[in-house]
C-alpha cells in the first residue's frame, strides 16, 4: 500500500529544518542562475527573458486555525505562478517547517521550465505552507487544509492553476483541497488538483510516477554512457514517495542500492539493499533509522561512495560544489528539485560527470497528473498499463530531444533542457503579447 495514505507517516519523514543546507544558495538564485545560462541560446526570444525572472502572481495568505486545546494558530502559506504563457498553472503543494516564499518562487519556475520541457500544456506554480504537519493533529491538519485552499481559491481552478502533492502532502491532502474548492464553488470538481485518491477521480500510476520517470531516465542516461542497469550500483538520498519507488524500480531491473538515506539515517549495504524490505520498515516506524538491512555510515561518507548511479530525492541544495568535488558516480539523475546548485553544476560537468536535471529527471509527476486531469476532463479512464506505456514514451522522447540539444550546443543537459522550455515559453509569451 502507498506510503503516502496517512499524512501522519508522511510528515514523519519531513526531516525537520534539517535540509536547510546552509552551504547552499537561496532556491530563487539558482533559479536565476540557471535561466540566465539560457540567455545567450534565446536568439530574438532573449528580450523576453525577464518575464522569467519575475513571478506572475504571488500571493501570500495567512492561515488561522483553532488547535485542540481551544488556541489560535497563524501559518503562512503561498501560492506562486510562475507563468502562465502556456496554460494554467500546475505544480505541488508542500507542507514543511523551512517553506519559504523564496523557495516557492523557485520551485513554481522550475515548474515552468519541467512543463515547457516536457511538453505538457501547463504553466509553473508551486504552493506551501510554513508547517511542520506532524506537530498537528488530523483534526487541525484538517481545518488548516481547508483554511489554506479556500484562501487559495481565489486563484486556483481547474482551468487556472492545480495544484498536485510535494513534500508533506499527499493524496489525503488532495481529497481535502478537492473537497474545500467543491464546497466553495457548489459543485464537485475533480479537476482542480491531481494526486487524489483513486476513488475521487486519481489516476492509475500517478502514486508511483515520479519514481518511474528517475528510473526511466537512468536507463535512458545508461545507454549513452554504457552503464549496464544489471549490476549497476546506485545510491539514493530520500526515500520518500520519489526515492523509495526510484530505489525499488532500480533493484526490480537488476541494480544494485547500496546505500539510501532519508532524515532519521543514512545506511550502507554493498551487496545491495533489500528495497522493499525498507520500504515496509519506514511505513511501519516513519523512517530508516533501527532498519538492519544496512549498516550506518556517516552521511559525507555517503556522498563519496563509488557507484553508477547517483539519485538526490530529497529536498534542494544537496550538491554542493564542495560535495561534487567528492561523488564517485558516473550519472547524477535528480529525483528532487533543486538538489544541485549552479555552482556544484559546473564541478561535475568539469569532472565528467552526467547530470539528468530535474526538470526532466523528475518531470514523471507531473506528467500522470497531466493524464489525471485529461480522465478527469472526459470522465474516461485509462488502465495502469496504458498509463505506464503513455508515461514512457513521454519520457524517453523527451530525454532524446533535450540529449540531441546538449550534443548540437555542447551544453549540460540541464542547459538543453532550459533552451527547449525557455524557447517555447517565450515564444507563446511573444505570440500572444503580438498585433498580427
Ligand atoms: N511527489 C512527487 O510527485 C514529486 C516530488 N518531487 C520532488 O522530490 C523530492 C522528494 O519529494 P517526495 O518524495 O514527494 O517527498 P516525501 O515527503 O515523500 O519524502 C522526502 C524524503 O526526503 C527525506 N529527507 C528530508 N530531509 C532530509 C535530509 N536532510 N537528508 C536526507 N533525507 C532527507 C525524508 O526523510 C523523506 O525520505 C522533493 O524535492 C520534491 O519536490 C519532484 C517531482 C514530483
Ligand atoms: O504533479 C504535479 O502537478 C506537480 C508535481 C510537482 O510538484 C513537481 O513536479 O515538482
Amino acid at each position: 500500500m502507498s506510503m503516502h495514505d496517512d499524512n501522519s507517516g508522511a510528515s514523519a519523514r519531513l526531516g525537520g529544518l534539517s535540509y536547510l543546507n546552509p552551504a547552499a544558495p537561496e532556491p530563487w538564485a539558482s533559479f536565476i542562475e540557471q535561466i540566465e545560462r539560457v540567455r545567450p541560446y534565446l536568439g530574438p526570444l532573449e528580450r523576453w527573458i525577464e518575464t522569467l525572472k519575475h513571478p506572475k502572481r504571488t500571493l501570500i495568505v495567512d492561515v488561522p486555525i483553532e488547535r485542540d486545546d481551544g488556541t489560535i494558530a497563524h501559518f503562512e502559506g503561498y501560492r506562486v505562478q510562475h507563468n502562465l504563457s502556456r496554460g494554467p498553472g500546475k505544480g505541488g503543494i508542500r507542507f514543511h517547517p523551512a517553506v519559504t516564499l523564496n523557495e516557492v518562487m523557485a520551485l513554481a519556475g522550475w515548474m515552468t521550465v519541467k512543463n515547457a520541457a516536457i511538453g505538457l500544456p501547463f504553466g509553473g506554480a508551486k504552493g506551501g505552507i510554513r508547517v511542520d504537519p506532524s506537530s498537528l493533529s488530523k483534526g487541525e491538519l484538517q481545518r488548516m487544509t481547508r483554511r489554506y485552499t479556500s484562501e487559495i481559491g481565489l486563484i486556483i481552478g481547474p482551468d487556472r492553476d492545480i495544484p498536485a502533492p510535494d513534500v508533506g502532502t499527499n493524496a489525503k491532502t488532495m481529497a481535502v483541497m478537492m473537497d474545500t474548492f467543491s464546497m466553495n464553488r457548489g459543485g464537485t470538481a475533480t479537476g482542480v488538483v491531481t494526486g487524489k485518491p483513486i476513488a475521487l477521480g486519481g489516476s492509475l500510476g500517478r502514486q508511483e510516477a515520479t519514481g518511474r520517470g528517475v528510473y526511466l531516465c537512468a536507463r535512458e542516461a545508461g545507454k549513452h554512457q554504457h552503464i549496464p542497469m544489471e549490476g549497476a550500483r546506485v545510491v539514493v538520498q530520500g526515500f520518500g514517495n520519489v526515492g523509495g519507488i526510484a530505489a525499488r524500480l532500480f533493484r526490480a531491473a537488476g541494480a544494485r542500492v547500496i546505500a539510501i538515506a532519508d532524515h532519521t539515517a543514512t545506511l550502507a549495504n554493498e551487496a545491495g539493499i533489500d528495497i522493499p524490505a525498507a520500504q515496509a520498515w519506514v511505513a511501519e516506524h516513519g523512517g530508516l533509522a533501527g532498519f538492519n538491512g544496512a549498516a550506518p555510515i556517516d552521511i559525507e561518507d555517503f556522498w563519496q561512495l563509488e557507484c553508477e548511479y547517483l539519485v538526490p530525492a530529497a529536498l534542494e541544495g544537496q550538491i554542493t560544489p564542495e560535495r561534487a568535488n567528492r561523488v564517485r558516480t558516473r550519472v547524477v539523475v535528480e529525483g528532487a528539485n533543486g538538489p544541485t546548485t549552479p555552482a556544484a553544476d559546473d564541478v561535475l560537468r568539469d569532472r565528467g560527470v552526467l547530470v539528468v536535471p530535474d526538470v526532466l529527471a523528475n518531470a514523471g509527476g507531473v506528467t500522470v497528473s497531466y493524464f489525471e486531469w485529461v480522465q478527469d476532463f472526459s470522465s474516461f479512464f485509462w488502465t495502469e498499463d496504458e498509463i505506464n506505456a503513455r508515461l514512457e514514451r513521454i519520457m524517453v522522447s523527451a530525454y532524446d530531444a533535450i540529449w540531441q540539444v546538449a550534443q548540437e550546443k555542447q551544453v549540460p543537459l540541464r542547459t538543453a533542457a532550459f533552451i527547449i522550455a525557455c524557447h517555447r515559453v517565450l515564444e507563446a509569451r511573444a505570440e500572444r503579447g503580438l498585433y498580427p
